[in-house]
């Protein structure tokens, strides 16, 4: 992987998942700085990987061939004002993370048109296991997709779409979407201790089941989705009345309306941002 000076603007939890697979994938921690206005999150990441840190998001700017932008969509805008009154932003490779925000936004922030693209990540990222769909418009050159590209791919799987409303639905598939999964457990714990096991043993059961489920799902890659269910699905049996509950209770339904809601408040974002 191509070795750019690297500054994280905002050290919270995506950070900190990006930092970790840089830093397991090899990347040098010399190369990697972090911001952040205080500092317990700050010495954490530098007891933890040793890399370096700063308060100051001028000198992180100062240090960075690229930078990701890491903070709140909603202080986006006073961030980036900071940035581009106290620094020469010429030059720099910019990485947005933030939820809602198109690029001609980001751009307009930074007060130029700088190379910026757009990644969703996902909280799996912090265990390597993340999948983070990206967009990049012309202004960004190939070296710098694979760069981009290369960095996301020490943290999990990467998609790109090659129109910015895709990242929308990249939010919806895999951004949010590991709040779905664990809504899904969170109900099936607590219907399973409505059954009477204990609330360890609850979550071992969906846990396990949904672990072993996914990998299933990884080991198959030749195998639909349908038909893994059918595997499980024995004729007349207890899955079937659990599955067709879910059918004629409109499951795909409330599955299709939620996503579409996550893609309308991106829109509605990008909107007020
Ligand atoms: N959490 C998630 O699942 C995902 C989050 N995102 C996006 O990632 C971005 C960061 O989210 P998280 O890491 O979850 O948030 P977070 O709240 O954990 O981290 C944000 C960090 O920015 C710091 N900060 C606040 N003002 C700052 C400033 N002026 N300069 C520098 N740092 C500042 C905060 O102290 C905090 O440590 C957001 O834009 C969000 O939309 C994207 C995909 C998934
Ligand atoms: O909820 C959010 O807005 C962010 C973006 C995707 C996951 N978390």
């Amino acid at each position: 992987m191509q070795q750019k000076k690297l500054a994280f603007i905002g050290a919270g939890n995506m950070s900190r998942s990006i930092i970790s697979g840089l830093i397991q994938s090899g990347y040098a921690k010399e190369n990697i700085l972090a911001a952040n206005p205080s500092t317990p999150k700050l010495d954490k990441l530098k007891e933890e990987f040793g890399i370096q840190t700063t308060q100051s998001n001028d000198e992180a700017c100062q240090f960075a061939d690229a930078i990701v932008l890491a903070v709140k969509p909603q202080i986006m805008g006073n961030m980036c004002a900071d940035l581009q009154k106290n620094n020469d932003l010429a030059g720099k490779l910019f990485l947005s993370i933030a939820a809602g925000l198109p690029v001609s936004r980001l751009q307009e922030m930074l007060g130029g048109d700088y190379p910026v693209v757009r990644i969703m990540p996902n909280t799996p990222s912090l265990l390597g296991k993340g999948m983070s769909g990206m967009y990049a418009d012309s202004t960004v050159s190939q070296e710098d997709r694979t760069y981009v590209d290369d960095v996301m791919n020490s943290v999990g799987e990467t998609v790109w779409v090659d129109h910015e409303d895709g990242i929308n639905g990249v939010i919806a598939a895999a951004g949010s979407s590991p709040a779905y999964f664990f809504l899904f457990l969170q109900n099936m714990q607590e219907e399973a201790m409505n059954m009477g096991f204990d609330k360890d043993q609850s979550r071992l059961m969906v846990q396990q089941a949904m672990l072993g489920a996914a990998e299933m799902v990884c080991n198959n890659p030749d195998l639909e989705l349908s038909e893994l269910r059918a595997q499980v699905t024995s004729k007349g049996g207890t899955t079937a009345q659990a599955v067709n509950t879910f059918i004629d209770e409109g499951l795909k339904d409330i599955i299709s309306k939620s996503m579409r809601a996550a893609v309308a408040r991106a829109e509605e974002m990008a909107k007020q941002l």
